[in-house]
């Protein structure tokens, strides 16, 4: 069937679908990771960004530095104690370990086989019907490796194990598949669910490394990009964008920081989903371009506070200390490449394929003829020029190639006698990078290269930086308004943010998830890059609001924790009610009278004076008790009033009496009767009456016959003149009383302990009553 071409990859930033038409099957994800990972980890979203991955032209991918940024220690530093997974150690370490991977044969041609496979002896030679018919030579070719079958397990320990390993212990080391389409490079390096590829299967190693290496700090970041059309493409990029070599720095690159294999795993199926791949005559699903996936590893010897520096550190360099931070422990870098390549093949009728074919084609033979340049410089000693810049795939794995890096190879050939003249091609290949020659050093890296130094320096200035609010924080908050103590809030929240987001980033064998562990806390949360642009602003949108609220939050229970008095926290409940409603209260009165001296003074004077009030309302009490007193006084004096008046009728009865007695007495003495009697006035200066009359003026006024007659009284008589009169008894004040009811004053003076009732006449003497 016909393969239609596949289109330019989609300029949104959804996922790629490869525009695949009629004949050209879809891109699946490829199911392998999730065995290969298996088991419960991170759930989904909770992948990690880069946070400020650095720009590429100062990225530090390891095989492109230039010589004065790094600085190398020999390989005998390596930890040979380690043991990733009892893999195999390098025969070689300057040499390219190559193995060649026979693919299965279909069961229809299982017994046509071309080439006589000694897996043991790592042998493979043309079966000789097959070379005199092919006219090729029939000549045994010897490699590190030849597998055969369907076990990713076994060509992964043989041929990728010991590289992965050199990568963790800070070696550049390259894996890349070669070989004639549908030989079965993707499926040794990817795989499938059942057979997880090298690639899922280096993941996994990366973490357990980590997990036996308690004395190192890790940060891991990758990347992932394609060569298309020799077109660089990056397979991670939300948004296709045109990327640059500049030398052999890639320009643009997305790095992503990844702290667990669920998260890697995410990385390579988006990858993997954006990679072009189309139906061809050989390959159902055939990679139609070169794919890179580029893991760096950063790690450093661990100590006890990488939060000051070691103050017995060695000397500062001219340079200023560059190597010696955290205690004097360098940085170690390495990238650990994983190259899928497109297949060659040969010419088709489809177009477009055609074009592809040609591409591939064309790269792979440069990559072809550098290989074999490389081989002869090294074998004869020459530095002929090698040009790694006919091709983009030659020029990026320039630093690889010319010796900076462990390389493994592995050659995927079928045995069909279909293939022979591809299979010859690849063994071809595979002999000529043998002869290649390596020189991979360890790499130590000044400290501001390394992308953990530099989140280790941030971490640094943001712990400073809080530690600095924290200390000035209540004095600093108490000049600040409501809104900047918001912000300052805030402020803090974000840092203590992204100070655990920096430290979730760098791993260690205590923090690193293995594949049974949950999501690592502190892990950065995912952004899911298949998402619109308008759901990514709504989902950020949503996130401001929450940390806004948050703050908010923050910020209300801070404030309310400076406001609140000193009480003992454990303190019973009704007293702090107690304590609340007292604070409520002084507060509304403070309101009530700040606000009315606001709005109207005159109303603030009255809050104002309130005190005042209340002193004056006690006097008016004092005043109205003291009135009540003497209401009840006026009652009493009332009452007294009443019984002298009855007194005072009394009294004038008993005057009556008196008189009329007296004249009786008169009438009796002169012998007149009494009615005789009442026609003689009294002003004759006769009789009783008349001394009683001449007594009240005194004895010194009468005459000589009115003391003879006195000495002639009776003694009746005698005694009753020498008794005062009875109107004389009668006190003057009565007789005033009399005549002036009610006209007096209430005197409330105590006198002698005796109430006194005061004359309207100022003369008059007070009288005790
Ligand atoms: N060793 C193997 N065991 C079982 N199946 C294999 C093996 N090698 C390849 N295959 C199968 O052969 C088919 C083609 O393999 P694959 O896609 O890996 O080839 P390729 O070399 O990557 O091709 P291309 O260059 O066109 O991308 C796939 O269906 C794959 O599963």
């Amino acid at each position: 069937m016909r393969a239609e071409t596949p289109t330019e990859r989609p300029t949104s930033p959804t996922k790629i679908t490869a525009s695949i038409t009629a004949g050209v099957k879809p891109i699946k994800k490829n199911p392998a990771f999730k065995r290969a990972l298996a088991a419960p980890q991170t759930p989904l979203g909770s992948r990690p960004t880069t946070p400020s991955s650095p720009t590429r032209h100062d990225s530090p991918a390891a095989m492109l530095f230039t010589p004065d940024q790094v600085t190398t220690v020999t390989s005998h530093d390596v930890d040979v104690s380690v043991d990733l997974d009892d893999g195999p150690m390098l025969d070689s370490e300057d040499k390219v370990l190559v193995s060649v991977r026979v693919r299965p044969n279909k069961a229809s041609d299982s017994q046509d086989l071309a080439w006589d496979v000694k897996e043991k002896d790592d042998k493979i030679q043309l079966r000789s019907a097959y070379a005199r018919a092919g006219g090729a030579g029939g000549g045994e070719y010897r490699f590190d490796n030849i597998v055969t079958g369907s076990d990713n397990k076994a060509v992964y320990n043989a041929t990728a194990k010991a590289h992965v390993r050199a990568a963790m212990e800070g070696f550049n080391s390259v894996i890349f598949a070669y070989g004639q389409t549908a030989s079965g490079k993707t499926f040794t390096l990817t795989g499938d669910e059942e057979q997880p590829g090298i690639i899922p299967r280096a993941m996994k190693d990366v973490f357990s490394y980590i997990r036996k290496h308690p004395k190192r700090e890790f940060l891991l970041r990758a990347s992932y990009l394609e060569i298309y059309n020799e077109t660089i493409h990056d397979l991670l990029s939300p948004v296709p964008t045109p990327v640059q070599l500049k030398g052999t720095t890639i320009v643009p690159l997305r790095e992503e920081v990844f702290t667990s294999p669920q998260a890697v795993k995410e990385i390579l199926e988006r990858g993997e989903g954006n990679r072009r791949t189309a139906s061809t005559d050989w390959n159902e699903r055939s990679s139609r371009s070169h794919s890179i996936f580029r893991l760096v590893i950063e790690s450093r010897e661990l100590v006890a506070d990488a939060s000051t520096p070691n103050p017995g550190m060695l000397p500062v360099t001219p340079g200023g200390s560059r190597l010696y931070r955290d205690g004097g422990k360098p940085v170690q870098m390495s990238v650990l490449n994983l190259i899928d390549l497109a297949g060659s093949e040969k010419a088709t009728s489809d177009k477009e394929r055609t074009r592809e074919g040609r591409y591939i084609n064309t790269s792979l033979l440069t990559l072809g003829h550098v290989i074999q340049i490389l081989g002869e410089n090294a074998a004869k000693g020459k530095s002929d020029h090698v040009p790694y810049r006919s091709s983009k795939l030659t020029h990026i794995l320039q630093p690889c190639l010319s010796g900076d890096a462990r390389i493994s190879v592995i050659c995927t050939i079928n045995a069909a006698p279909s293939a022979i003249t591809e299979t010859q091609s690849t063994l071809g290949f595979a002999s000529r990078i043998k002869k290649v020659q390596l020189n991979a050093e360890k790499k130590e890296l000044i400290d501001t290269e390394a992308l953990i130094e530099r989140y280790k320096a941030e971490i640094r200035g943001l712990k400073k930086q809080l530690e600095e609010r924290e200390r000035e924080a209540p004095a600093r908050h108490r000049r600040l308004s409501l809104r900047e103590q918001k912000d300052e809030s805030k402020a803090v929240t974000d840092i203590s943010k992204r100070i655990n987001q920096l430290k979730g980033l760098i791993l260690t064998s205590n923090t690193v998830d293995d594949n049974t562990s949950g999501p690592r806390p502190v892990s950065p949360s995912k952004i899911d890059f298949d998402m619109s642009p308008h759901q990514l602003r709504e989902e950020l949108f949503q996130a401001n609001r929450k940390l806004e609220l948050q703050n908010y939050q923050i910020l209300s229970l801070e404030t309310a924790l400076e406001q609140r008095p000193l009480i003992a926290t454990d303190a019973p409940e009704s007293e702090k009610d107690k304590l609340i409603m007292e604070l409520q209260n002084q507060i509304r009165e403070m309101s009530l009278a700040a606000r009315s001296g606001e709005e109207t003074p005159a109303e603030a004077a009255i809050v104002v004076d309130e005190t005042a009030e209340k002193e004056w309302t006690a006097r008016l009490r004092q005043m109205e008790a003291t009135i009540a007193e003497k209401d009840a006084y006026a009652a009493e004096c009332a009452k007294a009033l009443q019984a002298e008046k009855q007194l005072r009728i009394k009294l004038e009865e008993a005057n009556n009496a008196m008189h009329a007695f007296v004249r009786d007495i008169d009438l009796y003495i002169t012998g007149k009767t009494a009615e005789s009697r009442i026609g003689k006035p009294r002003s004759s200066g006769m009789g009783a009456l008349a001394a009683l009359d001449t007594n009240k003026t005194g004895d010194l006024h009468r005459s000589s016959s009115e003391q003879d007659l006195d000495k002639k009284a009776s003694p009746i008589l005698k005694r009753i003149r020498g008794q005062p009169s009875l109107l004389e008894q009668m006190p003057e004040e009565l007789e005033l009383l009399m005549n002036q009811d009610d006209d007096f004053d209430i005197v409330p003076a105590v006198k002698g302990g005796q109430k006194l009732l005061k004359s309207s006449t100022a003369d008059k003497e007070n009288t005790v009553v």
